[in-house]
């Protein structure tokens, strides 16, 4: 196993994150997003690394034209170092310090963070442990959907569907706190896997369904819709390609709630959901990586 270690500023992380996740096949996984110093003054950027796994060593400099052309800011990125690695699980090794992470009334841990769990009355626990499915509720894109759901908690629908469910992270929220039927899908059956261990680990398996399935393609997509409520956190490409199929299986007055774009992508997905009869309802505004919320009419 190889670990590359990359350098930039957080926005510069966050999307380079999403990059080895989403765009790269040679990467497993992009699991360690951290700030190298401390802060100086509120509201500083820092200076943030990401840490990226591969059987192979990675070839850096055909990586990094890649990473420009997924988003030129990247072109700055610096690589800092490839190292080789004992043959222990990496992964999970590195995912085992990241932490608890609070987004509204959900509190984030994994196995290892167990003893550090605040109980806060209303505190609502998700366990997602150390492993290759993106949705540890690190990046903001997962935390940004978790908190945005707490926000609309009130909505109560009768089904939803978590598509690119990762982890299953959101499907396992909205379980907690609406206890319907969801369906949980991703185009990856890792992920699948993982998100299944996951549903089960937090007792959701009496509302969560796990499929793989590339978008809307199969028919117990079909069978189940239309849903009232679908997560996707997917790429800014993707979610306007899914559009269509959104506005095929999303009930009238269902929720669409979309995160994985950046801020300068937002105008093309909004109008994309819009030319599909969606309304923009809400927003959280956060550095990089909105939530956007769309009501169907
Ligand atoms: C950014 S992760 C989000 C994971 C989780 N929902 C979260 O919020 O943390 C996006 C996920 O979407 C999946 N995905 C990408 N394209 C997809 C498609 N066309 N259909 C289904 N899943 C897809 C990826 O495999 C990945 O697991």
């Amino acid at each position: 196993m190889f670990k590359t270690t990359w350098k930039g500023n957080r926005a510069e992380m966050e999307a380079a994150s999403l990059f080895f996740t989403e765009a790269d096949e040679t990467m497993e996984t992009a699991v360690s997003l951290r700030r190298l110093d401390k802060p100086v003054e509120e509201g500083d950027d820092g200076v943030w690394a990401l840490e990226t796994y591969a059987e192979e060593a990675p070839d850096i400099p055909a990586l990094r034209e890649k990473l420009s052309a997924f988003d030129d800011m990247l072109a700055a990125i610096e690589h800092v170092e490839t190292e080789e690695l004992p043959d222990i699980d990496w992964v999970a090794h590195s995912l085992e310090g990241l932490g608890v992470v609070r987004c509204g009334r959900f509190v984030l841990y994994g196995v290892h963070d167990a003893d550090k769990l605040p109980d806060d009355e209303g505190d609502i626990a998700i366990r997602i442990d150390a492993n290759m499915a993106f949705g540890t509720g690190h990046h903001p894109t997962t935390a940004g959907c978790l908190t945005l759901l707490d926000r609309f908690a009130g909505f109560a629908p009768k089904k939803v569907l978590d598509l690119g469910c990762g982890s299953a992270v959101l499907a396992i929220a909205a379980a907690k706190i609406w206890k319907r039927q969801i369906l949980a899908t991703d185009i990856d059956a890792d992920s699948v896997a993982i998100a299944a261990e996951n549903v089960e680990l937090n007792d959701t398996d009496d509302y969560v369904i796990t499929l793989t399935a590339d978008g809307f393609n199969h028919k117990t997509i079909a069978e189940a819709a239309p849903f009232d409520f679908v997560f996707a956190n997917i790429l800014a490409g993707p979610l306007a390609e899914l559009a269509p199929g959104m506005t095929d299986h999303v009930a009238k007055n269902g929720r669409v709630m979309l995160a994985g774009l950046m801020s300068e992508q937002e105008a093309g997905v909004v109008s994309a959901y819009e030319a599909q009869g969606f309304r923009l309802i809400n927003r959280l505004d956060q550095p990089t990586w909105p939530v956007l919320l769309f009501v169907k009419l």
